[in-house]
């Protein structure tokens, strides 16, 4: 990377007209006159986006090919601001390149628009210096698209190099009137996740009718921002000065939660052990809200806690921590083999302490739907992160967005109903169903249990909200009427997790 780029990635501004001259004469040159090749970090981006549009999700594919390359450092960071800005942005990008390349999208080779994508983030996203932009774009173009596909790329984006963002934005939005579908190419989601944002918002309590414009924006442009790095301390197992030592800083949101602002997580100790690991503080507080809340009657003669949907393991690992405690025996139930493994694996430190602990620690494999008729009535505690269109963690998974569908969202909501009814009659009497999703919409969360509570007579809603404490003890700010909470990363700079949690009353 030049030092351009380093000074753009800081987010400094560096176009002084001698540069922008050279870049114009640069750009002009054909490219043929130019045929050297761009660097590693831009080259694995390409490979990124290409492995991308082939189904792979960004989070695995990149970490892997960054090893792959030997990339690290500045490096690695460049092009997974590369991936990630490029992949998210798509959708206006895909607009302004349309504009300044005069086809529709669809007209254009998709390895070149992939290339095309990555020198329009550049430009318009990360203000790397116009020329190095143009030149490395149509370097990348020359050496994985062919020489002809380098010329097109040149053009277009010595068109879009002419014109800052703002203008881009005005002049791709000029004829859509709707404000939410302007809002939706301006912060580059599709229309319908908007329009069930903005429902959502609503539905939840966290806007009105006539302010939600503002709430809205907020969560967009968030869902456009790199997520920090959080790790979770698992009792018992890590600690929070633990991950201090490692550079961590404690947030004061979860009571085990902290940051890690750069650096490798998987370097830390504590979380190649399993003892810590990456998780969002929104899904550690509502594994706390669930541990401590009160369980009555049979239940609490006889504690035994259930994740009925565990697969990675992420809430699995703090909810064993914690039932390995209190000697409180704990199964992590998932339905895909292969993510069954993943638990076995992220829960290793939780099965030694249980072993050590004289206390029971299963994973089972299996249907999640079964688990009322195979234990009826057995737990005291039961987690259900149900399997969810994921629109509360955007800014987690860059190309989420464009992945789903609003048929998705129809096609999950029977399954969370089963779910549900599923883990409710596991459930003991007096015992509690955490209800969680990693998505505000209102088709998976309070429409799913407002369904639940309609058809069932054998379950109350328990308020979640002061549950949901800081690691001072203070109930998180703006929960607004409950009886459910919906966490919102504009607000509390989690995901978006939406909780209920419900009592078997019989
Ligand atoms: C939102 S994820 C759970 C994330 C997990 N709790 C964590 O924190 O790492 C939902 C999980 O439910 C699993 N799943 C889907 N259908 C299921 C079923 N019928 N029974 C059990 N698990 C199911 C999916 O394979 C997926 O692993």
């Amino acid at each position: 990377m030049s030092d351009d780029e380093h000074r753009a990635r800081r987010g400094e501004r560096q176009r002084p007209p001698a540069r922008e001259r050279s870049a114009r004469h640069r750009s002009e040159q054909r490219p043929s006159e130019r045929a050297r090749r761009t660097d590693p970090a831009r080259l694995t981006a390409y490979t990124a986006m290409r492995e991308i549009a082939d189904g792979a999700y960004a989070n695995l594919a990149l970490p892997r090919l960054l090893r792959d390359k030997r990339l690290t450092g500045r490096d690695a960071g460049f092009a997974t601001e590369l991936v990630y800005g490029a992949t998210r942005m798509s959708g206006l990008y895909d607009a302004i390149i349309a504009s300044a390349a005069g086809r529709p999208v669809g007209k254009i080779d998709a390895n070149v628009l992939d290339t095309l994508r990555l020198g329009a983030h550049q430009v318009l996203g990360m203000r790397v210096a116009t020329h190095a932009a143009v030149d490395e774009t149509v370097a990348l173009a020359r050496q994985v698209n062919g020489a002809g596909a380098a010329g097109f790329v040149n053009a277009v984006m010595r068109r879009i190099s002419e014109r800052d963002p703002d203008e881009w934005v005005d002049l791709v939005t000029q004829g859509i009137t709707d404000p939410v579908e302007r809002l939706a190419m301006r912060t580059s989601h599709p229309v319908w996740v908007a329009k069930a944002l903005r429902a959502a918002l609503i539905g939840h309590g966290a806007a009105t009718p006539d302010d939600v414009e503002a709430s809205l924006t907020a969560l967009l442009e968030v869902d456009n921002e790199p997520a920090k790095v959080s790790l979770v301390a698992r009792p018992g197992l890590s600690s929070l000065d633990e991950l201090e030592g490692w550079g961590a800083t404690r947030t004061g949101l979860s009571p085990v939660g902290a940051v890690l602002d750069e650096g490798d997580p998987g370097a830390i100790d504590a979380v190649r052990d399993g003892r810590a690991a990456v998780q969002d503080e929104g899904s550690q507080l509502l594994v706390l809200a669930l541990a401590s809340a009160n369980v009555e009657g049979p239940a609490a003669a006889d504690e035994r806690w259930l994740d009925l949907c565990a697969g990675p393991g992420g809430k699995a690992g703090l909810l064993a921590a914690l039932a390995i405690e209190r000697r409180i025996p704990f199964v992590a139930n998932e339905i895909s083999e292969h993510r069954a493994d993943l638990v076995w694996q992220t829960l290793a430190a939780a099965r030694a302490a249980a072993r050590d602990a004289d206390t029971s620690l299963k994973v089972r494999h299996g249907d999640g739907r079964d688990m009322g008729e195979v234990d009826p009535a057995a737990y005291s505690r039961v987690l259900i992160d149900a399997p969810c269109t994921g629109l509360g963690a955007l800014r987690r998974r860059p190309e989420a967005r464009w992945r789903r569908s609003p048929g998705d969202v129809a096609a999950l909501a029977w399954l969370q109903r089963e779910l549900l009814s599923a883990g409710i009659d596991a459930t003991a009497p007096g015992g509690l169903v955490g209800y969680a999703t990693c998505s505000p919409h209102l088709n998976e969360t309070r429409f799913v249990v407002a369904d639940l509570l309609k058809r069932r007579d054998d379950i109350e809603v328990v308020d979640a909200r002061g549950l949901f404490v800081d690691a001072s003890g203070e109930q998180l700010p703006a929960l607004r009427e409950g009886p459910y909470v919906q966490l919102w990363p504009h607000v509390h700079g989690t995901d978006a997790m939406f909780f209920a949690l419900l009592r078997k009353t019989g």
